[in-house]
């Protein structure tokens, strides 16, 4: 198993004694303990989650190579370590558990309920209609855990009895209560379908060879994805940027805010490239590690958003402020009963009803007033979303 972060070589001889080499974070090797690759590859992003930021730990690689054996146990550890009292501050957590399938969505703490995922417009990737479980100790989110894992669809396939036919998903959403809290932090677990090869798939029935094709497109669109990121950074300010198509599957929607180009949010992500060391899986082995080595070089960066008075999600509260002063009309809605501590994004996510009331609380506005300045910001915000598109 493989992780990146560090740099090591990795050589991968043939049984014909042709030799690659493959730069790798970390290599685990079968005497390694899942406790031991959580400490490395996933323990480091609770922290970093916990501040508000996003991490994604997720493995692939083919069927049978130890990927749903490995998350498992991280999750089950993740689940101590988020209410073992080193992480400080007050938060309250909330999980949700879904599958992908083909190009539907299910809840699998709802029963396999279908759900949407859609784009705000802000950006932000919202799953439509899942339910979210307020947790508030460690059994409580490995029950959640175990009852999802009922749920799964799993299969029989050549290599693996138990095998994992859709790509499950752990989201885990770390609120911050505290007023001045930006955002909130959000973990994802992912646990990948493995892909197979051509000769595994012989003996399929057509529904199994349709989920199978499913399954590889969905995976094709994510080795899209980390091409596409790895020629990013190797592209130049002056030349044209290669297209990211984040957009062309469930997965790599729900992976957004690692391959959007314009993400305006910190995220890390440590990537588990699982392989089997049988000769017969050389070909499925050097693929897999082949795109291990794209996404070592490709950690994510945040793009800094500069003030624009065009573009309400970079307002900080000060900006917000002034903007209500001189914008509101007159008589002049309370900077400070409208927005007390939001910055623009914040605002932007507020409730109509919510952003309403607050502005009743000024002296001698009106429902009209209110309605019409909620309006205003609403048409500027989607105004600098066209213009940045
Ligand atoms: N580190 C390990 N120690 C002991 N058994 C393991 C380990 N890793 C995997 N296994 C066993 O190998 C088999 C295949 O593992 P697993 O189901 O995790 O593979 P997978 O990559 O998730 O496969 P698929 O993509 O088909 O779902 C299982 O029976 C699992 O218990």
């Amino acid at each position: 198993m493989l992780a990146y972060d560090y740099c090591l070589n990795l050589n991968l001889i043939y049984w014909d004694e042709q030799s690659f080499a493959f730069k790798a974070g970390k290599i685990f090797d079968a005497d390694k303990t899942t406790e031991m690759i959580y400490e490395e590859t996933a323990k480091p992003l609770l922290p970093y989650a916990w501040q508000g930021n996003i991490g994604t730990l997720f493995a692939y690689g083919q069927t049978g190579s130890g990927k749903t054996y490995t998350v498992s146990g991280i999750e089950r550890l993740i689940a101590k370590s988020l209410f073992d009292g080193t992480l400080t501050g007050e938060r309250k957590i909330h999980v949700s558990i879904f599958e992908l399938a083909g190009n539907s969505a299910f809840d699998l703490l709802n029963s396999r309920a279908p759900f949407m995922i859609l784009e705000d417009s802000l950006g932000s990737t919202q799953l439509v209609g899942i339910q979210e479980h307020h947790v508030q100790n460690t059994d409580d989110l490995l029950g959640l855990v175990e009852s999802a894992n009922k749920f799964r669809q799993t299969a029989s396939t050549e290599r693996n009895d138990g095998s994992s036919r859709s790509h499950a998903i752990c989201r885990i959403r770390i609120e911050n209560p505290a007023p001045e809290a930006v955002e909130d932090g959000i973990l994802y677990i992912i646990d990948l379908a493995g892909s197979e090869m051509a000769r595994d798939i012989f003996n399929h029935a057509t529904d199994r060879m349709k989920e199978t094709r499913e399954i590889n497109i969905s995976l094709s669109v994510l080795k899209d994805c980390i091409r596409g990121m790895a020629e990013l950074e190797n592209t130049g300010k002056s030349s044209k940027k290669p297209y990211i198509p984040f957009r062309q599957s469930m997965l790599t929607k729900v992976l957004k805010h690692l391959f959007d180009p314009d993400r305006s949010r910190g995220c890390k992500a440590s990537v588990l490239a699982c392989v089997n060391p049988s000769f017969l899986d050389t070909g499925a082995t050097k693929n897999t590690l082949r795109y291990a080595e794209m996404l070592r070089s490709s950690q994510p960066t945040q793009k800094a958003t500069a003030y624009n008075p065009a573009i309400p999600t970079t307002w900080s509260n000060k900006d917000l402020r002034n903007y209500i002063r001189i914008k509101s009309g007159n008589p002049s809605i309370s900077p400070i009963d409208l927005a007390p501590h939001e910055s623009g994004a914040q605002l932007l996510r507020l409730p109509a009803e919510d952003f309403i009331q607050r502005c009743l609380k000024s002296d001698r506005v009106t429902k009209d007033q209110a309605d019409a300045f909620y309006a205003k910001l609403w048409k500027l915000h989607i105004d600098s979303r066209r213009a940045t598109r």
